[in-house]
This record gives C-alpha cells, structure tokens and sequence, in this order.
C-alpha cells in the first residue's frame, strides 16, 4: 500500500460487505485486494444465480425492471437473515427547474455505486453535510421514485419484489414519532400486530419480549414513552424503542437514518453498540452517521464516506490512517480519523479533485464488475402479500391503539365533554324558558348559532394531537404497516362516541332549559353530532394539508369564520348579494344551522299551533322550503369531502417517501 495511487486504485474496487470473520485479504475495501470475481460468484449466502439486470432508466414500475426470482421471499419474513443485498452502478437523479431559464434540468444526487452489504455487519455511511448519505440510505431503502434510479438492485443476486423488500427491510427514521401515551411495551406489541404477517398473538408477543431484551428495554417496558408534557421515558430508550417499532418483524436489513443524533457521545455508543448486537444475529445494517466518536467509530465493520454524491473512501474503520497517509495526509496521533479524513475529503472538494478521485474509482469498479450487457428484464408476478393483516383486523388493532390513547388523554375527551356541558349550561341560563315569539326565536336561533359555532371552532384544538400522529402514520404506512383506508376509517370511528357523548351532554343540559319543544329533542342531537361530525372532518382535513399545528390553525380558524359569516345567521340566504350566494353553498355552519331552525319551527308549530309569527321567521330564516334532512345530507357531503382530500393527503403527501 505504498502511494496513493494505488491506494486509489484499491479503494476502486467491487465494494463488498463480508462478514467480520473474513480475511482482510478477501476484501474489495481499501485495504484488501481487489476482487476479480463476478457479483453473483460473490453472494456466499444467496441462493440466486440469476445475473445482474439492469434497471432502464424511466422503465416504468420497478416489477418490469427486474430480474426474476427464484419465488417468493414472504416465506422468509421474520426468519432470520442471510440475505445480501448488491447494488450496481446505482445512480439517483432529479428533475429540478432553472430558476432564471424556468428549464427543466436534471441534477444527480448520486453518481454510480457499487457495493453488497452482506449479514452480520454494520455499515456507516459518513459524509459533510448535503454529501448525499440520506440520498443513499434512501435509494437503497426503496424509499425514492425509481423511476429516477438507474443501475441494478439484487438480493441474493435475484431482482427485489419492492413490496417483498420492504417486509423483509426496516427503516428508522431519525424522528421519533410515536405515542406519547402507550408504554414501552403497547408501542412494541401493536407494532408486531401490526407488521407481522402469518403469526400468532402469542408468538408476535414473545417477538416483543426478545425485542425488549435485545435493545436493553427491559427495566423502562412498562413505562409510557411520554413528551414534553408527560415524563416519560429517557432520549436514549426512545431511540431504541423507535429502533424496535421498526426492526420487531425482525427485517433481515435494516436502514437508519441517524440514530445517534441529538444524543450524548455515551448514549450514542449504547446505540451503536446495541445495533452492533442485533446485526451480529444474521441482520444487516446499514446507517447514516454524523460525527461519530472513536469508539462508536470502530463499532462499524465498514465505513463508506461520500462527497457530493460520490463515494470516497468504503472499507474498514481501521484502514482509514492508512488510506489518509497513503493520500499524503498522515493522521496525528489520537485524532478522530473519521473527522480528520472528513477534513482531508474537504480539501479535495476545495480543490475541485473530489470528482477526479470518484471517477477513476468508478472506472475501476466498471473495468472489475460484471458485464451487464444483454441481460433481459423479465416481468415479475407480485407474489408477496401486501399488508400483515386483512383489512378488518387491521381496524379493529388500529382502533384498540387509538381507544388507549383518547381514554389516557383527558383533553380530548374528558375536558371537551365537560367543557360543552358548561357552555350549555351559560347558554340554557343566558335563553331562559324562551317564548314562541319573534324575541324567542331570535334567542333560539343565537343558541343555535353559537352552538354551531362551539363545536366547529373548537374542532382545530385536537390538531397538534392529529399532527403529531400523522408523523406516526407516515412511519408506519411507508414500511407498509397497513392500509390507507384502515387508517382513514380508524380515524373517523374513534370519535363517533366522543362526539355522540358531547351532542347528548350538550343538548340534553341546554335544550330544556330554553324550552324548545320537546319533540325535537332527538333531531337536535342528530344535528350537534353532525356537526360535530363536520368539525373533526374539517380538522383532519387541516392536519393532513397544513405544514404545522400554528399555520393549521390560523388558516382554518379564518376559513371558518369566513364561512360562519354565511351560516344564515348573520344575513339570511335571501338577502345575500346574487354574486356571494354560491360561497353560502360551501359553509359548514348552514346546513345544521338551518335543519335545527327548521326542526324548531316544525315541532313549534306541533306544540303551539300554526301562528303568524312562526311564518313570518321561517321566511325570515329563508327556511320555508327546506328539506329537514339537510341536517344530515349537507354535513355527510362535508365529511365525505374533507376525508377524501384527506385520504389524497395521505397518499400524496404523507406518503413517507422522499419526493
Ligand atoms: N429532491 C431534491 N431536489 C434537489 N436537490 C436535492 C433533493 N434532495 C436532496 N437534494 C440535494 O442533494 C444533496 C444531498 O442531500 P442529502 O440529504 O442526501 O445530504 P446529507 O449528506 O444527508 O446531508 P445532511 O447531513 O445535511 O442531512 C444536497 O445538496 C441536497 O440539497
């Protein structure tokens, strides 16, 4: 290993992740000899034999971009690892617009690679910041448009189902996005429930337990994960609990996405060193670092640095001093190679050299790799089950995680019940046994105004709460937790009895004590759980299209009051200006505003007798000709269109993948 010439040309060899019981000598790193041999030959583990197939770039859905596989990989879900995962000449690229031409213009954020990761060793991929490593991490996660990605993807030497490959594989993303509320253990077990695929409860539950154990979890199980306003468990345990959420189907590779972040240098180590252990029972691991310490350091088996999306440096963690030296940077004494060799690559990216020293890499890699040239790309049958369970069970799971969480969270539930009986109460004192005259419907049309008004403003409260579990959904719906709609129909059936407990509450404090008819005591609870209804659709709707909590509430606290102006409350349709009246078709508050008024009327005239005085406000009211039934249908159109955009917000937006 004398200049740096040839250290160069070492380091452009095949990359290939080995076991750590492997001779240095085997090793295409920068330390070993380079290997001759054709990536298939190299797969130890692998039962393929397939070639190489090229992805075409823009080639359509990755299923025609494949090779074929020898069947499906679902059978080996969950059953330990052996799996090598090869890439070839992988490249990402993105279609960005010129901000002065407005041209549309393609950048590369990752030049070719080529390497395997094999089981049982730990990956860093290291690099200054917009390096490309999250780039990296993605692309190989599958978590980026692949139509953007040129170059092979194999497992075992076969094509990679993207639907099997995302069960057998683990992302962690760097946030921690789970349940304030649930313990240790909860998150853990509707996690397995959720994931795991032909298992019993018993035996996804012992999963767990191993889980715990395996990540140091034991002494914290039972505790809640907690947040800024429940105490809960430490940063450190949240990391590996994150780590569980992700790794408790026990996929054969894992991805994270800096999993020491934000943590002290000892909790960082307890980290790696956790990991370090999972990966040594057959998985492999693959991870985004910044800045690691020696000793986390010299945990990983292999270190790949990249520099302007282009790798500079793949081979073992102890082989850096020489590679530095052989480059004509001896290391000092003690240095964190890591940050020194960090500092030599910026030197070269000063010098504009990076690229130079990439490409002869690459040109070494492509003289060694295997010719991919003629492979055909045979269409794959999807044989992999998609989700873990049938729609149904995956409903009900999902509705016993969110029953925990509204029964442990008093604000939601508790608080907004007592809440609106309080308010009931101000308003049945403020109405008092109101008469059935002009005076009195007034009064009565201002509590139904106002109780309108109380259930849609207050609807925006529950958006931090919606926000922070839409973090959760995007984690557990881009590793194909579940589906969708399960998600979307969970979402709507958890409140449907907090919302009927607060209509009941409501109306059966208030209604009496302004002596509305008693008769239309049932349609006016019909008309609060409406809208009720309408408020929590229109909150996830915000939640699932506002970038935050503040600018949700703002926007929607505006549009609401925009359209309470056309509740009929304030001016009555009639009077509304020709040119405003298509924009009262779209407020929320008319529909239930008008049905409860029209409902008082009716039963009214029931009670007291047809008079004039009941005519002359339903004219008034503009709710002569009304169907009473809009209490229900205009409200169901609401709901059904703030859950649809929600539904494309998810799909779209939420989807977990980079864009
Ligand atoms: N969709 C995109 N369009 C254009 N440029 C992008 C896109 N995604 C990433 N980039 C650019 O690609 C480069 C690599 O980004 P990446 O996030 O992979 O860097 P990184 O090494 O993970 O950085 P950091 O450590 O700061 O997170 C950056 O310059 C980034 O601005």
């Amino acid at each position: 290993m004398g200049g740096c010439e040839d250290l160069v040309q070492l380091h452009s060899c095949f990359f290939v992740l080995r076991p750590a019981t492997s001779s240095p000598s085997s090793l295409g790193d920068a330390q070993g000899a380079p290997p001759t041999r054709k990536m298939s030959d190299m797969e130890a583990g692998g039962g393929g034999v397939a070639p190489a197939v090229p992805v075409p770039k823009g080639g359509g859905s990755i299923e025609n971009r494949t090779g074929t596989t020898g069947g499906s990989m679902s059978s080996k879900i969950g059953t330990g690892g052996n799996h090598t995962l090869s890439v070839m000449d992988l490249s990402y690229s993105v279609q960005i617009t010129d901000k002065d031409t407005k041209e549309k213009q393609t950048k590369t954020l990752l030049h070719p690679v080529t390497f395997s990761i094999k089981p049982t060793e730990m990956l860093a991929i290291m690099g200054a910041s917009g390096a490309g490593k999250s780039t990296l991490l993605d692309v190989l996660a599958q978590r980026v448009p692949f139509s953007e990605v040129e170059g092979s993807y194999l497992l075992d030497g076969q094509a990679i189902q993207p639907k099997e490959f995302k069960r057998m594989s683990g992302y962690v993303m760097q946030d921690d996005a789970l349940y304030p509320l649930l313990t240790v253990r909860e998150t853990l077990r509707f996690a397995a429930e959720l994931r795991i695929p032909n298992m019993t409860k018993a035996d996804k539950y012992e999963l767990v337990e191993e889980t715990i154990r395996q990540l140091k979890l034991t002494n914290c199980a039972d505790t809640k994960i907690g947040n800024e306003i429940h105490r809960g468990i430490s940063g450190g345990e949240k990391r590996r609990v994150s780590i569980g959420v992700d790794t408790v189907q026990q996929p054969t590779i894992i991805f994270l996405d800096e999993p020491t972040s934000g943590l002290d240098s000892t909790t960082a180590l307890t980290i790696a060193e956790t990991l370090s252990s999972v990966c040594k029972r057959n998985r492999t691991v693959a991870m985004t670092i910044h800045q690691p310490s020696t000793r986390v350091l010299d945990v990983f088996d292999k270190v790949m640095f990249l520099s302007r999306g282009r790798v500079v440096y793949f081979g073992r963690p102890a082989d850096l001093p020489a590679y530095c030296t052989g480059l004509g940077k001896t290391p000092p004494a003690y240095s964190n190679i890591g940050e020194f060799f960090l500092e030599v690559v910026d030197e070269y990216e000063a010098a504009d050299n990076v690229k130079a020293l990439a490409d002869r890499h690459q040109e070494a890699v492509r003289m060694r790799a295997p010719s991919t040239a003629g492979a055909e790309a045979d269409a794959l049958n999807d044989t992999a089950h998609d989700f873990a369970n049938p729609m149904l069970k995956e409903i009900i799971i999902l509705l016993r995680r969110q029953w925990i969480n509204v029964v442990r969270t008093p604000e939601l539930a508790v608080v907004r019940v007592v809440m609106c009986s309080v308010v009931a109460l101000v308003l049945g004192s403020l109405f008092w046994m109101t008469d059935a005259d002009a005076k009195g419907f007034g009064g009565r049309a201002a509590y139904f105004a106002f109780a309108c008004a109380l259930f849609l403003f207050t609807s925006l409260e529950a958006l931090p709460i919606f926000m922070e579990e839409r973090s959760i959904y995007t984690r557990e719906h881009s590793r194909g937790a579940y589906r969708v709609m399960s998600y979307l129909l969970c979402n709507f059936l958890i409140y449907l009895p907090v919302c009927l407990v607060m209509s009941v509450a409501f109306t059966a404090i208030s209604y009496f004590m302004i002596d509305l008819p008693p008769a239309g005591f049932p349609f006016q609870i019909l008309a609060i759980f409406m809208t009720l209804l309408e408020g929590n659709a229109f909150a996830t709707f915000v939640s699932g299209s506002a970038p935050d909590p503040l600018t949700g509430n703002g926007l929607g606290t505006a549009l609401l009051a925009f359209m309470f102006l056309f509740s009929g409350f304030f001016i009555s349709y009639d009077d509304i200006p020709d040119g405003w009246k298509w924009f009262s078709a779209l407020s929320m508050f008319k529909y239930p505003f008008e049905g409860m008024i029209r409902n008082m009327l009716d039963e009214e005239k029931e009670r007291s007798g047809a008079s004039e005085e009941i005519e002359a406000f339903a004219d008034e009211s503009s709710v002569s000709d009304i169907d009473i039934w809009v209490v229900v249908y205009g409200p169901l159109c609401f709901i059904v269109g703030f859950r649809f955009l929600f539904y494309l917000a998810l799909v779209f937006k939420h989807s977990g993948n980079r864009k």
